[in-house]
């Protein structure tokens, strides 16, 4: 619960399980097969009533965020007071576990985070569809952080089909020193697949299987990447990280997203603790952490 007055809200972070990607368009998109999945690992955004548009922000990592209005919570909240003529009041503080640049959608879920705190604090009962198309303006990511769950994501990712997911699934996340940055890998991804046939993104039957039945070992045979290559090529350094997390039981390791954060699939709780160890020990990473998933969509506390 918030403080009298304030409006938490919880926001979790997301692994793709599978990230089909198209030829660059037009207008500097890549079309997508996106599979997001949501693992427990969360930021909360809380909002408070204040004079003007603040932000603060507490966690490990919080010398690397904005607090400016480039901050995604800030021009959510901003987008937000826009549609419905209001001025954004509000100090939002961001309470921030996901890792920054990490390739699992920190800054988006501090946007939806931050998007449905304003509208409890500011009492506006603004419709889903609505949210979800300011999500969508906010950035490719964000309305999944909004949905929770899993979903297939296509067009850059912003369209959204829940997926049914039939079991738990337990992972481990190596968080790398230094960030990724999105625009450098999908560029790195034209750069790789320059003159080559780059076929339309599609969903894999056997990977929407795995999830619909929760099967932990279909899935791990189903993960699949396609900014992975570019991730590896722009930091060379993960492939360690990936064999260590292999070496220590994971089923399956891929880049999260567009890394440089490593998920590794494993069988239950017990190994995930043990291969979160074995990460830490190898030193081929900053922190490991375990998440089950799915975990639910931005949600007030
Ligand atoms: C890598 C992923 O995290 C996978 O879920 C997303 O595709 C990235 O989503 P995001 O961070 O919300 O990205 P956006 O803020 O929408 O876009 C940032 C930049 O990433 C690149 N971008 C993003 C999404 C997409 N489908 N194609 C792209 O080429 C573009 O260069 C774009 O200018
Ligand atoms: N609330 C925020 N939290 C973290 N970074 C933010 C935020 N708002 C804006 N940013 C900026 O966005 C950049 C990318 O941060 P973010 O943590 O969202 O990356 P990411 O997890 O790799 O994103 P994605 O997985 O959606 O591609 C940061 O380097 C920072 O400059």
């Amino acid at each position: 619960m918030s403080a009298p007055g304030s409006v938490t809200v919880r926001v979790p972070a997301k692994v793709n399980v599978q990230l089909a990607v198209g030829a660059a368009r037009p207008d500097g998109f890549h079309d997508l097969a996106n599979v997001f999945l949501a693992v427990s690992l969360y930021d909360e955004v809380t909002a408070t009533p204040a004079a003007g548009l603040t932000i603060t922000c507490e966690g490990p990592d919080a010398d690397k965020v904005p607090l400016d209005r480039t901050n995604l919570a800030a021009r959510a909240a901003e987008l937000l007071a826009a549609r419905h003529g209001v001025s954004p009041d509000v100090h939002l503080h961001i309470r921030k576990d996901i890792p920054v640049a990490g390739g699992m959608a920190g800054g988006s879920a501090d946007g939806a985070g931050a998007l449905l705190a304003c509208d409890a604090l500011w009492g506006l009962d603004t419709p889903r569809e609505v949210l979800l198309e300011i999500c969508a303006e906010l950035g490719s990511d964000v309305p999944f952080s909004l949905v929770g769950g899993a979903a297939l994501g296509t067009g850059r990712g912003e369209r959204l089909t829940e997926l049914p997911v039939g079991g738990g699934f337990h992972w481990v996340f190596a968080a790398a020193d230094g960030g990724l940055s999105t625009p450098a890998v999908y560029g790195e991804f034209d750069r790789l697949t320059e003159g080559v046939e780059v076929p339309e993104p599609a969903a894999s039957p056997l990977l929407l299987d795995a999830l619909r039945t929760g099967d932990t070992t279909a899935l791990a045979a189903a993960l699949a990447n396609d900014l992975q290559a570019a991730a590896l090529s722009l930091r060379p350094s993960l492939a360690a990280t990936l064999a260590a997390g292999t070496d220590a039981g994971a089923l399956a390791a891929l880049v999260s997203g567009s890394g440089p954060t490593t998920a590794f699939l494993v069988k239950d709780a017990e190994t995930a603790a043990a291969v979160a160890a074995a990460l830490t020990a190898s030193g081929t990473c900053r922190t490991a952490r375990t998440a089950t998933s799915p975990a639910p969509g931005a949600t007030v506390l």
